[in-house]
This record gives C-alpha cells, sequence and structure tokens, in this order.
C-alpha cells in the first residue's frame, strides 16, 4: 500500500486507487450484462488504452447507443466499478448528465467554458479520469465543441495531457435504426450474436453529436427481448433475498411490461428499466423473511 500518509484516508491518483481491473470488467459484463455481446469491445479497448506498452495516442472515446433500459448506464457502472476502487464514487469519475447538467441551450457558451476547465484541472491532477456524458442527445448542440481538443489526436492541449482520459458519451441516437435492423435479422431466423459492429456503424456516422472521427468505438446496445427480461427480473428477485422466485410472479412482472415494434412485438418497449418497483412489491406480499430463499 502507498508509503503516503495522505493517501490511507484519501484517494489517491495511485495503482492503488486506480487498479484497472480489466479481468473484472470482462467477468463482470460476461455474467452480468446479458443480450449485449458487443460490449466485450469496450474490455478490449481499455486495455489497450492503459497499457503503456500500446503509448495511446489519443484519449479514449467509446459512444454506446441503444434503447432506453438496454445497459448503457449498467455497463459504465460496472468500467467504473472495475478501473477505480472507489467506483462511481471515485473523484476521477465523472457522470454529467444532459438534461441536468447542460439544461439551456441559451447558456452554451458559459457551459463550454466550465467544462473546459473543470476536465483540464480534473485530468491536470490526475491524468486516469473517467468521464462519462449521459443523454448527449440533450444536450444543446455545441457543448461538447469544446472538447474536441481534448479527444483529439495531441500529446499535451493547453499544458495538460489527456491521453489516458477515458470518455463515454450513452444517448438513445441510432436506436430506431439498431432496433430496425435487429427485427430484420430475426426475421431472417439469424442469431443475435452475429450481429456485428460493422453492420450498424454507418448510421451512427450520420447521426452524431460530435466528430465522428474523434469516437474510437460506437458500441450499439441491442433491445431487450424476454428471455433478456426475465434474466433482469431474476435479478432484481436475488437482489431482495429470493433466489428461486415463483415463475407466476416473473410472469406477473412481464405482464406489466409493454412490447414493440406492433409488427413483431420483439421488444420491450422500457427495456429492463422499471421493472424493480413491481418486483419490490411481490417481494414483500408473497415472500416473508423466513422462507425467502426458497421457492414459494
Ligand atoms: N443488458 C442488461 N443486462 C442486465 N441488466 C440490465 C441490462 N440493461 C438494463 N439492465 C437493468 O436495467 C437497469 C436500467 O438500465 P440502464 O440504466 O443501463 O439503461 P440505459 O440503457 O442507460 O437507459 P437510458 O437510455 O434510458 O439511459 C439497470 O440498472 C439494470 O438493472
Amino acid at each position: 500500500f502507498s508509503y503516503n500518509p495522505y493517501c490511507w484516508v484519501k484517494e489517491c491518483c495511485n495503482n492503488d486507487y486506480i487498479p484497472g481491473d480489466i479481468n473484472t470488467l470482462r467477468q463482470t459484463l460476461n455474467e452480468r450484462v446479458y443480450g449485449q455481446h458487443l460490449v466485450q469491445t469496450v474490455v478490449e479497448a481499455i486495455t489497450a488504452h492503459w497499457n503503456p506498452k500500446y503509448k495511446a495516442p489519443k484519449a479514449l472515446t467509446l459512444s454506446f447507443h441503444g434503447w432506453p433500459g438496454s445497459g448503457k448506464n449498467y455497463v459504465s457502472k460496472f468500467i467504473a466499478e472495475s478501473l477505480y476502487k472507489l467506483g462511481t464514487k471515485s473523484r476521477f469519475v465523472h457522470h454529467f448528465i444532459g438534461r441536468i447538467h447542460f439544461p439551456l441551450i441559451g447558456e452554451t457558451s458559459k457551459y463550454k467554458e466550465e467544462l473546459y476547465s473543470w476536465l483540464k484541472s480534473n485530468v491536470t491532477y490526475c491524468p486516469r479520469q473517467l468521464f462519462i456524458f449521459d443523454e448527449v442527445d440533450k444536450m444543446p448542440p455545441g457543448v461538447l465543441d469544446g472538447i474536441k481538443p481534448m479527444i483529439d489526436y495531441r500529446d499535451m492541449v493547453d499544458g495538460a495531457d489527456y491521453t489516458k482520459a477515458i470518455f463515454i458519451f450513452l444517448s438513445n441516437t441510432g436506436s430506431y435504426l439498431i432496433n430496425e435492423y435487429y427485427e430484420k435479422m430475426w426475421n431472417k431466423g439469424k442469431n443475435r450474436e452475429e450481429l456485428q459492429l460493422s453492420d450498424l456503424k454507418r448510421g451512427f456516422y450520420r447521426s452524431d453529436n460530435i466528430k465522428s472521427n474523434l469516437i474510437d468505438h460506437y458500441i450499439p446496445f441491442l433491445p431487450m427481448q424476454e428471455k433478456h427480461v426475465i434474466e433482469c427480473i431474476k435479478d432484481e428477485f436475488r437482489q431482495r433475498d429470493v433466489l428461486f422466485p415463483n415463475p407466476i410472479h416473473i410472469r406477473q412482472v412481464l405482464d406489466f411490461i409493454e412490447w414493440g415494434p406492433d409488427s413483431s412485438k420483439l421488444f420491450s418497449k422500457t427495456g429492463c428499466k422499471r421493472i424493480s418497483s413491481k418486483v419490490m412489491i411481490l417481494v414483500a406480499k408473497h415472500y416473508p423473511d423466513d422462507n425467502k430463499k426458497s421457492e414459494l
């Protein structure tokens, strides 16, 4: 552990606090994220990015696209938790939300300036920062222009080195395109896992908030089908100590979910969102504390 007593009590910019545990990330994404085989690209990208051998030429920029409730925030949380000892509570992990942090179009230049100096002071203190921008599609256009020099191919920008930073942009942009493409595949009887990154890339280029040549990896999140939602429901029961929920109760949660599109009713319109409140009610009603672990 660190010899600096300050670091015994406060988070420091060192390997103890930033272990960059890629193996845990790989395993967690494999085991806990359902139906998103393409997210493994993230593991490869981060492995290469933080390996000094490869000398990253720029900050790593990942752009997650997809339907609500398909796992974009969920995966970002796992990235933060495996790279930083304090996870999302780390002072090196920053989460900006479009509608909350940048609500007003008229304030665009102010946001741009503030964002620039905020990012700069953080990266100057510790280069291994994680910046997550959620709801990118709901930010006033132009806010992210201010950070372009920081994610471009440059060793130093204004005295700061951004090449070890990671930027993740989350949005629903392109989700109709992803869903339509996947529905067509499904109609042809193809497997979900046959979908490749390259199949969808062109669509993202057209509808992007940031200059597409500065994004290193576009990750499409596929819409959630019934079998994935069932897994999410079981997770919610497990979190409340119900290891073997009654299938009738799983069905009751499924019945609350709306399915679309009209042509196939293949996907949950809310992905795996809004499940927990339903599960909570069922657990309170049907699983008294003393027999939670067994099937009722
Ligand atoms: N692919 C998935 N595998 C397992 N659980 C998932 C998955 N997608 C979503 N969930 C569950 O649903 C919750 C909500 O998902 P999440 O917040 O990641 O959605 P999102 O894609 O970020 O949606 P939005 O576009 O509305 O921000 C997660 O906290 C998780 O519990």
